[in-house]
């Protein structure tokens, strides 16, 4: 069932950005009509990948306070162990964090701990991870992220198959009777993005679909990828 009442959101993933002009490529996204700014965080020991930190994250966060930009940070930690860095983040001026529940030895005081600092808290699966790490703390989360591609790297394929997680895990939330976002990271492109939205996803992470825009000699190249999502997310109901 898709998810008709929800306000469908946009989540630009850094990921893809050019690192030397990151606070102008964050004000131009989030001008050109994007919701949140997904923040990658990979540690080249959960995922054989090396990103960015709190550091920057703080940077960005008082870059967006100074010019105006207001959009929530939504931060996805792909690290283990999780817990200094969740105090670090709470810090850097995140709005949502969410982790791998393999890479957090105790889940439910990880999330607490996001909670506690006053930030929304999430959980987020790999394409081979159970659902079942929602059972028991369902009330403890603001956000459910299914990866659609296995995490670590950019400008990969959608797996197919997440379409029916994605169904499975709005089903779940839906019956939770709570206000969590169903987020889908990995793969998400114009082309694919309405049976997506039809699978349950309310918010749609796209790294390599936002930033190769500003690669191309498009100068409104933000501008039409971001208004073509809206324009088939609208049709998708
Ligand atoms: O978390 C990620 C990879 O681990 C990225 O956010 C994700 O892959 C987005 O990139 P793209 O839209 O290019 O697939």
């Amino acid at each position: 069932m898709a998810a008709a009442s929800m306000d469908h959101k946009i989540a630009p993933s850094i990921l893809s950005a050019d690192f030397a002009r990151l606070g102008q490529e964050v004000e131009e996204v989030i001008q050109s009509g994007a919701d949140l700014i997904h923040f990658d965080v990979m540690d080249n020991h959960y995922v054989p990948n090396l990103t960015i930190g709190p550091a920057v994250c703080k940077s960005l966060y008082a870059h967006m306070q100074r010019t105006g930009i207001e959009a929530p940070i939504d931060v996805h930690l792909m690290v283990s162990p999780v817990d200094q860095l969740i105090e670090q983040f709470i810090d850097a001026g995140a709005s949502y964090i969410t982790f791998h529940p393999e890479a957090s030895q105790h889940i439910d005081r990880s999330l607490a701990l996001i909670r506690d600092g006053g930030c929304k808290a999430g959980l987020v699966f790999n394409p081979a991870t159970p659902l079942s790490y929602l059972d028991y703390v369902i009330d403890k989360l603001d956000m459910v992220l299914i990866m659609s591609v296995n995490p670590g790297f950019g400008g990969q394929s959608f797996i197919p198959a997440m379409l029916d997680k994605l169904r499975d895990a709005r089903r779940i939330i839906d019956q939770s009777g709570r206000a969590i976002r169903l987020e889908v990271d990995g793969g998400v492109k114009l082309d694919n993005v309405v049976e997506i939205a039809r699978a349950g996803a309310d918010t749609f992470v796209a790294g390599s679909a936002v930033f190769s825009a500003h690669r191309s000699d498009d100068p409104h190249g933000y501008d039409s990828v971001i208004r073509g999502f809206r324009e088939r997310l609208a049709d998708a109901g």
